[in-house]
Parts: C-alpha cells; sequence; structure tokens
C-alpha cells in the first residue's frame, strides 16, 4: 500500500471519528434528558429509578440483530455497553460491590455487566456483598452463583437464605485459568499454589498431571493468591488475566482449566424489580414438606405449562435436620400469565416460596 493510499484512509478515519464523536455527544444528551424527565415525572416521595436493566438488554440486542459486521456481535455489543454505561453515569453514577479484592473474575463479571462507568468497591467474601447492598451502601452487587465445571457456588446460594434480595441480572464469563509466578520466584522450587478451592478444582487434572506433590492452598479468591505470591519466592498462583495484570505475575502455563468450556455465571443482585423483555428467566427458592413425591409434585405444573427449567439446586434449609430447599431457576417472567398460574398452583404445595427475581438473559 502506497503512502498516499493511507494517508487518504486516515483522512477519512479522522472524519468518520469526528462523526461518531459527535453522534456519542447527543446520543449521551439524549441520556441527561432522559433523566430529566424521569425526575419531572416522579409522584411525591417516589425514588427515581434511572438504570433500567430491561431497556439496556432491549439495546444490545438490537444493536446485535443490526449489526452487519466486520465487528463481531459480541465485539460490537461491547463497545455499546460501555457508551451505555458512560450515558448512565451522566444520570447516576452506580455503586456496585463484588467479591473482591480487586482483579477477581466477579469484578470482571461486574465489568461485563455494567461496563467500566460505575463506581466499584471489592468486598471481602460473598456475604459481605449481600450485607452491603441490604445495608444501602451500594446499588448493587454482583456474586458468582455456579460453574460448569464445578457446579453451585454454596455460600451464594446459602446468602439468599438469609438476606431478601432481588437478582436483577445474569451474567456469564469464560474463565481461563493461568499458572501465575512472580518476579522472584524460583520456578524449579515451587512447593506452593494458591487459588481458590473451586478453581483448584477446576484445573485438578492439570495439576495432578504437572505438579502432583506439591501443596495446594486454598484461599478467600484468586486475586488474594496472585497477591501472596508476589512476596514470595517458592509459590504459584492460579488466576485469570485480570489478576496476572494487576500485581504484575508472569504466566508460567497459560489456559490450564481441565474443561476448554470452563464458565462460570454470575448474578447482580439488588432491590429492584425488573420488568418484563420477552427474554427473560426466573430464579425461585421452593421448600416442601417431607414427604414421598414431593419433588416429583413441585416439577409437575413446570411440565404441564411447558416451562423450560434451567437450573435445578438442592441445598439443607438450615431449619431442620435433613430438610432441604429448592433452587430453581428457569424461563419467563414472574409476571407472564402461564409463570403466574405455576407460582400458585406450587405455593399450594410448598412450605414455602420465595421469587428472587426475574430479570433479562444474559445478552452479552
Ligand atoms: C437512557 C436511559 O437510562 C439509562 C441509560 C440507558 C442508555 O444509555 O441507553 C438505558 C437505560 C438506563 O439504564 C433510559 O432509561 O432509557
Amino acid at each position: 500500500m502506497s503512502e498516499q493510499e493511507l494517508k487518504a484512509l486516515r483522512v477519512r478515519i479522522d472524519s468518520l471519528d469526528e462523526k461518531v464523536l459527535e453522534l456519542i455527544s447527543e446520543r449521551a444528551r439524549c441520556a441527561q434528558e432522559v433523566a430529566r424527565v424521569k425526575l419531572a415525572s416522579l409522584a411525591e416521595g417516589e425514588v427515581p429509578v434511572f438504570y433500567r436493566p430491561e431497556r439496556e438488554a432491549q439495546v444490545l440486542k438490537r444493536v446485535m440483530e443490526r449489526n452487519k459486521g466486520p465487528l463481531g456481535n459480541e465485539e460490537m455489543a461491547r463497545l455499546f455497553r460501555e457508551i451505555m454505561s458512560s450515558c448512565l453515569a451522566l444520570e447516576q453514577p452506580l455503586k456496585v460491590a463484588y467479591l473482591g479484592p480487586e482483579g477477581t473474575f466477579t469484578q470482571a463479571a461486574a465489568m461485563k455487566h455494567f461496563g467500566h462507568a460505575v463506581i466499584s468497591k471489592p468486598m471481602a467474601a460473598i456475604d459481605e456483598v449481600f450485607r452491603e447492598v441490604a445495608a444501602g451502601a451500594v446499588n448493587f452487587g454482583v456474586v458468582p452463583v455456579e460453574n460448569s465445571t464445578e457446579g453451585a457456588v454454596n455460600h451464594t446460594l446459602d446468602s439468599f437464605l438469609e438476606h431478601d434480595m432481588v437478582i436483577c441480572g445474569e451474567v456469564e464469563l469464560r474463565i481461563h485459568h493461568h499458572l501465575l509466578v512472580g518476579e522472584n520466584t524460583k520456578t524449579d522450587s515451587i512447593s506452593r499454589i494458591y487459588s481458590h478451592a473451586q478453581s483448584l478444582a477446576q484445573c485438578r487434572k492439570w495439576l495432578d498431571a504437572h505438579y502432583p506433590n506439591v501443596e495446594r492452598v486454598a484461599v478467600s479468591s484468586n486475586a488474594e493468591a496472585a497477591k501472596r505470591v508476589k512476596g514470595e519466592w517458592n509459590s504459584a498462583a492460579i488466576a485469570g488475566d485480570m489478576a496476572a495484570g494487576l500485581y504484575g505475575l508472569t504466566r508460567l502455563a497459560e489456559k490450564i482449566e481441565d474443561r476448554p468450556d470452563n464458565s462460570t455465571r454470575f448474578l447482580m443482585i439488588g432491590n429492584q424489580e425488573v420488568p418484563p423483555t420477552g427474554d427473560d428467566k426466573t430464579s425461585i427458592i421452593v421448600s416442601m414438606s417431607n414427604k414421598p413425591g414431593a419433588l416429583h409434585e413441585l416439577l409437575v405444573p413446570f411440565h404441564d405449562n411447558g416451562i423450560d427449567l434451567t437450573r435445578i439446586e438442592t441445598r439443607p434449609s438450615r431449619s431442620g435436620k435433613w430438610t432441604y430447599v429448592f433452587f430453581i431457576d428457569f424461563v419467563g417472567h414472574h409476571r407472564d400469565p402461564l409463570v403466574k398460574g405455576v407460582l400458585e398452583k406450587i405455593s399450594q404445595e410448598a412450605v414455602a416460596l420465595k421469587v428472587l427475581g426475574s430479570y433479562p438473559k444474559a445478552v452479552l
């Protein structure tokens, strides 16, 4: 390509950037107008709701449907995710608590869902994320709920039994683990590998094959593992890209998770009910009396109405020995007439039924 051609293309890019800049600014001014209208239409004593997850899901879906390339749908939606995040911050900067410290996959999930224009607050434990939301110190919390290799995150499920929370969104993240070492690590004398218990389990086969005799130490998070390794010469950590970058560690081995499709699903928790988008999921907790056929009775109404269950998990109820609660996710919104009917039917048979929330299916 000649210098001349290159120059002409750059002139074209500069002029396109000016248009993109003006259009983004116009969009941001529109969002400010939306905020003005929302405030003006408030009833006496009503609190304004600036963040609308159902609307954001629709915006992203539209972008993906209309995208003609060459950028892929996910890439284009990611760019619009950030534009929306900045526009919303003009209306109201969202405060989001997540399972920290900085550099965890939960932080990556929070950024994927809310974009980077939020004020994020790392918490030391899942239960603290719940408490921070309950106390009103933040607008939303982000917690892991299940992993495709290792199953349920029990701390999260148990926290739902203790706190009244509304689930207002979900996000899925592909989880790649690396074996990370610090500047001072003697790589031939590693005697300890730190990581979160879930991550150690997700890399069990790889560890058995490569470091069979090295001690595996479970710590509170992958980022915490990375932080410890920085100051030690005989240890390594299993963590992801964010933690590696944050703590300046290098990758001794990449993508060491046993399953290449290893993914984690995260939930956004808050106090805000989300209206239907037409493509939603609902999460409920149900406890049934301890009698034969109870689980069958619980599942029949879903089957009879053709409602798709996406997950069912059992946990001890914590209110009696050998009594259980079921965590169920299914497709649909609790305001859909069909779903309403199913929930009514279940509540007639159940000891207790709690709708944790209906929320748009993950778009990204
Ligand atoms: C602009 C609005 O407020 C927020 C910002 C949005 C955006 O930038 O597109 C979408 C939904 C809201 O979270 C709105 O409610 O439409």
